[in-house]
């Protein structure tokens, strides 16, 4: 399993013991060092590994720096952090390959240090494209993003990049040159467009044109944001981050709009935005479980959140590739391609009998339960599908629950 460790360096004890804490309640756990001395005696027990080192820049026994080439040499990713916020020094740093260097005298300086580190965590599954027909930039620019730990794919000119994007909806964002043989980056961007959002996959162009419209060109055409080369280190990793950032906040956003909390399943409006596109002919089956209530006031609410997510796993678990919503309360719905309601049967009497058979032990004893499933097919309108397999799932709860309902 990868670590999530930090080796933190810093001479000033109440610094230490607050960023100790800081980067700690951020489930991140932390080994302290104070001295070069230190930092060489725990990187010589070999006993760690580490995620990322937050590292003091002066310590009392390495005043110019001379910690960072120990720790870089260990490939540890490392945030630079120092009270010296002079250009020299500033320069030197970041002429060696760090993750970042953040001044201490700013008063978000420890925010944006955890910050960083919580990039350093999730950048290794964040896909990154890299667009350009250079091999000397493309290979520039990968050692640049690989110092964030993210994961480079390559493309030397435009088609590859669009067939790779139309292969791999993965890549979260793209590094684009714009004069390149063949199509150029303002054009492949407005492609790119027609099949990724901006809640996908976030753009930078990057070109070293004299063009004063190149920016408003890449951004009309659907970037997100624009580099002028030569750009400096610290603008381009703000610039990544910020993209990186922006399209994670927009999916977890739409995430939580269309997802179900507690079971992690579709909900009912991310339901109606995609199943009513199908053309497909399909049938529906809706599942309610038998005196949820009863699960409720006997065992307690939290029980009664375990019975829901149970369900829920063993509907993902037995109609894998289907459409499966939480529609509320102790209610979900599955929709399948189904020609007659008879297709649709077999597989939800099995499902009825799989739970009706079934023990759930829980913290205060063993919870059984049964399901009451209405099932419609045979119409090419999923609201009258729905409409009919509600009635039906009434019938079954009226004939005495425990029962799949047809026509
Ligand atoms: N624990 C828990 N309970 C919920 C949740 N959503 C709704 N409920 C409860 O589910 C219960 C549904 O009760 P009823 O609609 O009377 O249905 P029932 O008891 O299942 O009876 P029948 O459907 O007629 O078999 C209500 O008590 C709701 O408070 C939830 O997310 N978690």
């Amino acid at each position: 399993m990868p670590s999530n460790k930090i080796l933190l360096v810093e001479d000033n004890t109440s610094v230490l013991r607050t960023m100790q804490r800081i980067i700690e309640n951020d489930g991140f756990p932390v080994v302290c060092a104070t001295t070069l001395r230190e930092v060489e005696s725990i990187l010589a027990q070999g006993r760690h590994h580490f995620m990322a080192c937050v590292l003091d820049y002066c310590l009392p026994d390495a005043p110019d720096g001379e910690t960072l080439p120990i720790v870089l040499a260990r490939k540890i990713p490392t945030i630079v952090l120092t009270a010296r916020s002079d250009m020299e020094t500033r320069e030197k740093v970041l002429l060696q390959p760090v993750v970042d260097y953040v001044p201490k005298d700013t008063p978000a300086a420890f925010e944006y240090t955890i910050k960083m580190i919580r990039r350093i965590h999730h950048n290794p599954g964040i896909r990154v494209l890299v667009v350009d027909d250079s091999a000397t930039i493309r290979g520039y620019l990968r050692q640049l993003l690989r110092r964030h730990l993210y994961e480079v794919l390559e493309a030397p000119e435009a088609d590859t990049a669009l067939r790779m994007l139309r292969d791999d909806p993965t890549i979260r964002l793209v590094l684009s040159d714009h004069d390149m043989p063949g199509k150029s980056g303002v054009v492949m961007v407005s492609e790119i467009r027609r099949f990724r959002s901006h809640e996908e996959l976030a753009i930078i162009g990057i070109s070293a044109s004299q063009d004063p419209a190149m920016t408003a060109r890449f951004i009309k055409a659907g970037a997100d944001d624009y580099l002028n080369k030569p750009f400096n280190h610290e603008e381009f990793f703000c610039r990544v981050t910020r993209n990186v950032e922006f399209v994670e906040n927009l999916r977890a956003l739409s995430r939580a709009a269309h997802e179900d909390p507690l079971t992690g399943l579709p909900n009912r409006r991310y339901f109606f935005e995609n199943v009513l596109k199908q053309t497909q002919p399909f049938g529906v089956a809706m599942v309610d479980i038998d005196h949820f209530k009863h699960i409720n006031d006997r065992f307690g609410h939290d029980i009664g959140d375990l019975a829901l997510k149970r369900v829920a796993d063993l509907l993902r678990a037995q109609f894998p590739g289907k459409h499966i919503a939480r529609f509320g309360g102790e209610e979900f719905v599955i929709l399948a391609q189904a020609r007659s309601e008879q297709d649709m049967l077999a597989a939800m009497e099995t499902f009825r009998a799989s739970v009706a058979d079934a023990v759930f032990p829980t913290s205060r004893g063993e919870l059984r339960f049964t399901l009451s499933i209405g099932v419609a097919a045979g119409l090419p309108d999923v609201s009258a599908l729905l409409k009919l397999a509600d009635e039906r799932l009434y019938m079954a709860k009226s004939r005495g629950r425990n029962q799949v309902c047809t026509g």
